[in-house]
């Protein structure tokens, strides 16, 4: 035998009941079944809502049960043919009219005591498993209308009856017995030995299937509700939630303590205690296997589920008076019992100088006038202080059996919390080992739920969520290039990148999910899109609260990079070719590389230099392992290196710039190349990275940049006036060219001093054969000193800048792997 039930939304209309039936169809065909209905979804809410307002002489419920009643009539319609409906809506009506009866007598005498209303609320299920039990008939099936008031025997605590089981038990089996019918019972409801009627509490369906099942030792027990299953997280909070196949009759229990209200503990009870498997199934996806709650030894993961409770408050009681602790504490607990609080963590340290428990915020301000009234001549005396009230929290709770005897549980959480940023401000884990709560900021919790799901389920695929500002050159070619590899890093790398908020300097656009890469819009074309405003979009990005937080800067603006602070602070890495934090002044370079350190989130920069070539990791394994820098010398600006390249081919200088501009050489203003200032900020930056105290003052630059182009209001104004200087720069090459020298734009720096400018370089020179966007750089240091490090290729260009940036994305999630 097996016991099905199907909660409200299941029956809801005629479509769902359609869906049930075929469930029912196909249980039937594989062995004996009973099954127990909830009222028709919303039913049992209508006429509760009608008694209390009937009591308060308010009419409207009139009205409301009128609506009630169509809703049932309408109902059956749809589910008989015309000659069947007859005996069915005479029972309808006939319900009705007791219910108006009822109401009105309860409207007479303006009272309605939890008997009525018990009463009252047994209509819902009675009307439901009635006509679903008919409307079976009609399909077929050897149906049969159980009233659960004939069997399930209950005290006359109304509104939360107590069962029983004694003569429940006896009543089922005996009724069962011979009876070869498919039993279509009543959930919910059941009646005293004196035959008035009761009901079983919250969720006092399941209950009742429970009850069932255990009495009829029944192979299995199946809710259908509206979900597949409980799940690894709320999927409201956690995205990447999923089903738990299986859990343990205890797990079930933590975990819908904390918020997995998928079932309600003590419904469990009845079919626990005989050690009846319990399946939660979806009736809306009957294929889907949902969860199994049994009584099997746990396996697989560490943990089975996450849950969490909101508005939380803590309250420490603590003082240097509290020396017999035992008394304090019974002495807490009393005054909270005694106003009726439940106490949901409590957290003392061994220290036993403090106290602190965790309550419903709602209640706290009763429970701290409970304690401090009843500690009333401590609290004056100076032996305890008065009850200290942390408000606006959250617990997270990772729960199951493999945690027992098994090292790492919590040190996994505490680390996957620290690394998100997330500040606990108690903890609690009871010997049983199944259940460790941490409570943290309310506005942490989402932040908390997906970093501990990420660490506990995820851990083998690790989830970056990238942020992009400035999607123009290298900010697309960086889409396109995660999105061509997405699989790879997903199957290979273990790795997801997902972009949740795009913007350029006009629009900026959020997607929860992460945008669908292969089509990804431009942020002025995505659904939502919004004036952009630097600091709405940060306040967005920190608010979506997600562990391993990416902030890609594609611009170059020196707005974007004075949000750095910030957004480390909130413990998001940060990824940029963006030179202008870096290259500012030296205390904000040196602030940032701190913040980062002691925020444990990484700042990545490596396309500052020479784009994707490999410049900065180098310099920085150079420094950490020991050596110094005695001199660099280096070719640092592809545009310019183009430039002047191709201009030994003849093309005049105005036209090979824009050509420069159109290969995405340049900077978004050429001039930018043109004046040596890119080229400086690149040779600052080196500095710097090799641990030298250098600051801009300390560059000498050579700018290309004529005169009048310099005040060119625009980048096409600025390229007008250019090509009035054409001779000039092609005399400057004829020149040179006299000489069998080449010009090279290049830099160094020795000796704290660093030199920017235009070099006329014989052929010999290493510089001289570098063609296009060719970047080359020099390192002479201590150990490489008779002969210096070279690195040397494009070093400008969308897809190597794009792919350097990427790669720092890539980096960073190899750095925060668990
Ligand atoms: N082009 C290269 O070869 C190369 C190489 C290495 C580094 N870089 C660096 O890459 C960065 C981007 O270069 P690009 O060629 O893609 O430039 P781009 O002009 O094509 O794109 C810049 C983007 O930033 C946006 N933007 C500008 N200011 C903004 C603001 N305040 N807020 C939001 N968005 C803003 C613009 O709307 C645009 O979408 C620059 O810092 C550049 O130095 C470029
Ligand atoms: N505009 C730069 C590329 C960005 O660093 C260059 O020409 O090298
Ligand atoms: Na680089």
């Amino acid at each position: 035998m097996k016991i099905l039930k199907f909660g409200g939304s299941s029956v809801a209309n005629q479509a769902n009941i359609k869906k049930v039936f075929e469930i029912i169809q196909k249980s039937q065909s594989e062995g004996d079944i009973a099954v127990v209905f909830s009222a028709f979804g919303g039913v049992t809410e209508v006429l509760l809502n009608s008694a209390a307002a009937a009591k308060n002489g308010d009419k409207s419920y009139v009205q409301d049960i009128k609506i009630l009643e169509d809703r049932h009539i309408e109902l059956v319609r749809q589910l008989f043919p015309i000659n069947l409906q007859s005996p069915v809506l005479t029972y309808v009506k006939v319900r009705f009219n007791e219910l108006e009866d009822l109401f009105h007598g309860i409207f007479l005498i303006k009272e309605c005591s939890p008997r009525t209303l018990d009463y009252v609320a047994s209509f819902g299920e009675r009307l439901s498993a009635f006509v679903l039990a008919e409307a079976l008939k009609v399909e077929g099936f050897n149906s049969k209308y159980l009233d659960a008031r004939e069997v399930v025997r209950t005290n006359d605590r109304f509104g939360n009856a107590k069962v029983d089981f004694p003569a429940t038990n006896d009543l089922i089996l005996d009724y069962f017995h011979n009876n070869s019918t498919i039993q279509i019972i009543t959930g919910f409801i059941g009646s005293t030995s004196k035959g008035e009627t009761t009901t079983l509490g919250r969720s006092g369906s399941d209950y009742t299937a429970s009850i069932f099942a255990s009495a009829l030792h029944a192979e299995s027990l199946e809710i259908w509700t509206d979900v597949s299953g409980v799940m690894t997280s709320d999927p409201r909070l956690v995205y990447t939630a999923f089903t738990i196949p299986q859990l343990s009759y205890s797990e079930a229990m933590e975990l819908s303590h904390f918020g997995a209200k998928v079932i309600f503990p003590s419904t469990m009870m009845p079919a626990m205690k005989k050690g009846i498997p319990i399946y939660i199934k979806n009736t809306f996806e009957p294929s889907n296997p949902g969860t199994l709650i049994n009584g099997d030894a746990p396996s697989g993961k560490l943990i089975k589920g996450i849950s969490s409770m909101s508005d939380i408050s803590l309250l420490n009681i603590q003082g240097a008076g509290i020396l017999d602790v035992i008394d304090v504490n019974r002495r807490i607990f009393s005054a909270l019992s005694s106003v009726n609080i439940n106490v949901i963590l409590i957290s003392q340290a061994s220290s036993e100088q403090i106290t602190c428990l965790a309550i419903k915020s709602f209640e706290v301000t009763l429970a701290k006038e409970a304690i401090e009234k009843e500690f009333f001549h401590e609290i004056r005396n100076g032996e305890i202080d008065v009850v200290h009230v942390i408000s606006d929290l959250a617990i997270v709770a990772v729960v199951g059996e493999n945690m027992k005897q098994n090292p790492g549980a919590s040190g996994r959480m505490f680390q996957a919390l620290g690394r998100n940023n997330v500040n606990v401000y108690a903890i609690a884990q009871g010997s049983s080992e199944l259940n460790i709560s941490a409570v943290v900021s309310k506005s942490d919790l989402q932040k908390a739920l997906n970093a501990l799901h990420e660490a506990f389920f995820l851990s083998d695929n690790k989830v970056l969520h990238v942020f992009l500002v400035g999607v123009g050159l290298i900010g697309q070619a960086l889409i396109k290039m995660i999105a061509n590899q997405q699989q790879k890093l997903q199957k290979e790398n273990l790795l997801d990148i997902q972009i949740h908020g795009i913007a350029n300097s006009r629009y900026m656009a959020f997607n929860e999910d992460g945008f669908d890469l292969k089509n990804c819009p431009l942020p002025e074309a995505a659904e939502g899109a919004k004036e952009m405003d630097l600091d709405k979009f940060i306040s967005q990005m920190e608010s979506m609260n997600f562990s391993n937080s990416v902030f890609v800067d594609c611009t170059a603006s020196q707005d974007v990079a004075d949000f750095y602070e910030r957004i480390l602070e909130a413990k998001v890495a940060i990824v940029t070719p963006n030179k202008k934090a870096n290259s500012s002044s030296l205390e904000k370079y040196k602030n940032l590389k701190k913040l980062a350190g002691k925020r444990s989130v990484k700042f990545l920069y490596e396309t500052n230099v020479a784009a994707g070539l490999p410049v900065i990791n180098t310099l920085q394994d150079l420094m950490l392992s020991g050596d110094k820098v005695i001199k660099i010398e280096a070719v640092l600006s592809g545009s310019m290196n183009y430039i002047f390249s191709e201009l030994e081919k003849g093309a005049p200088f105005s036209e090979v710039v824009k050509l420069a501009k159109e290969k995405g050489y340049t900077e978004p203003d050429p001039r930018d190349d043109l004046s040596g200032m890119d080229v400086a900020r690149k040779i600052l930056i080196l500095g710097r990275e090799a641990e030298q105290d250098l600051h801009f003052e300390d560059i000498s630059i050579q700018s290309m940049v004529p005169e009048d182009c310099v005040e060119a209001g625009s980048v096409d104004e600025f390229f007008h006036k250019l090509m009035g200087h054409d001779g000039e720069f092609a005399n400057l090459l004829a020149e040179a060219a006299e000489r069998g020298e080449k010009l090279r734009f290049m830099a160094t720096l020795e000796n704290g001093k660093a030199k920017v400018g235009l070099k006329s370089l014989d052929n010999s020179h290493p510089f001289s054969t570098l063609k296009g966007s060719d970047n080359m750089i020099l390192f002479t240091t201590e150990r490489y000193h008779d002969f210096p490090m070279i690195i040397r290729g494009p070093g400008a260009g969308a897809d190597v800048t794009a792919a350097g940036v990427f790669a720092d994305v890539i980096r960073l999630g190899n750095y925060t792997r668990s």
